[in-house]
């Protein structure tokens, strides 16, 4: 079988999150939730939440579904590297994603989710589709929907296919011909951290010259920046008027008529350049004429982490074969 999805960005003006509709349970309860390969909790705003944490959310209510079930005995709970976190217990009910089922998938409904979660109105919960050794269910741990899914599919493969302040698609278990230009580069994946930790090949700011550099990474289409090694990151913002490595904004931000330079980097001898216009990312806050910028130190992160700026440049293959890849295209 295959899949396929729209995802969605969650905010008119600059791309934060994108979200992609799921049906859960019997009759089907369809939640937007946000597809996160940096993670493997699939979990959802849930009829078990206290009111006061729900600001225009949907829910997963199980107790409307034929179709749950209780994982009796079973927690989890998450927190994620912004600080954002939820915890809840668990049922097992039916999901499906863009045409694709699957029976019996752990939904892990949230009784507490924190601050930031209540107050970001479109996400209505995450799909984990990191490695399952990440799930944080207990006693025992959950397969994440790709997992469950891969058996059935096609190709054991999703692909994301993120787009600048558009919808782009998520598909699962082939590879559309049509999304891509060129050759597919593939390299390979340690999945023993339990993200899609792969290797790239170096970088270049602007027009000057490509570095080699080996940097490993992760591809994670649920952190909206791209987080990189202070020496890269200073060498991108030397090239800024006026940028500067700000401690109250918590990181480079520069005056928002400033003319960016286009950062390149390397998947193998493949390069992909990400327009200037995707690392204007933000206005600091709504109207400020001094905007952040959508590449920062991964420094105070600990890896460094692809995110939705890079993703949004190429069309991106995970494999999950053995051993798993991870392949990069051109759009
Ligand atoms: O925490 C990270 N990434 C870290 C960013 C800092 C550097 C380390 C990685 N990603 C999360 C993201 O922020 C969350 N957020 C919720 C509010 C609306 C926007 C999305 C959402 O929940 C889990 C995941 O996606």
């Amino acid at each position: 079988g295959t899949g396929s999805a729209a995802a969605v960005p969650i905010n008119a003006d600059f791309d934060i999150a994108y979200v992609t509709p799921v049906t859960l349970g019997t009759p089907p309860q369809t939640l937007q939730l946000d597809f996160d390969s940096g993670s493997s909790d699939l979990w959802v705003f849930s009829s078990h939440l206290p009111t006061s944490q729900i600001r225009g959310q949907q829910i997963y209510a199980p107790n409307k579904s034929s179709t749950a079930k209780l994982l009796d005995g079973h927690s989890w709970s998450i927190t994620y590297g912004d600080g954002s976190g939820s915890r809840g217990n668990v049922y097992t009910d039916n999901v499906t994603v863009g045409g694709l089922t699957v029976g019996s998938q752990a939904i892990e409904c949230a009784q507490q989710v924190s601050s930031s979660f209540t107050t970001e109105d479109h996400i209505d919960g995450l799909v984990g589709l990191g490695f399952s050794t990440l799930n944080t269910v207990s006693p025992k741990s959950q397969l994440t929907f790709f997992d469950n899914a891969k058996s059935n599919l096609d190709s054991p493969v999703f692909t994301a296919d993120l787009k600048y302040k558009q919808a782009g698609t998520y598909d699962f278990g082939f590879i559309d011909e049509a999304k891509y230009t060129g050759e597919i580069t593939y390299v390979p994946v340690n999945s023993d951290p339990g993200y899609w930790t792969f290797p790239s090949s170096g970088y270049a700011v602007g027009s000057g010259n490509f570095t080699a550099s080996s940097i490993s990474g992760i591809a994670d289409t649920g952190t909206s920046l791209v987080y990189l090694p202070t020496a890269i990151v200073t060498a991108y913002y030397r090239q800024v008027q006026g940028a500067t490595n700000s401690r109250s904004y918590g990181g480079y931000v520069f005056p928002c008529a400033s003319t960016l330079p286009t950062f390149t980097f390397g998947v193998g001898a493949a390069r992909f350049t990400i327009p200037a216009a995707y690392l204007n990312y933000a206005p600091v806050t709504p109207g400020s004429a001094t905007c952040f910028g959508g590449l920062q130190s991964s420094s105070g992160v600990g890896i460094n982490i692809w995110g939705d700026v890079a993703l949004k440049a190429a069309f991106v293959v995970f494999n999950g074969g053995n051993p798993p890849t991870i392949g990069w295209a051109a759009k």
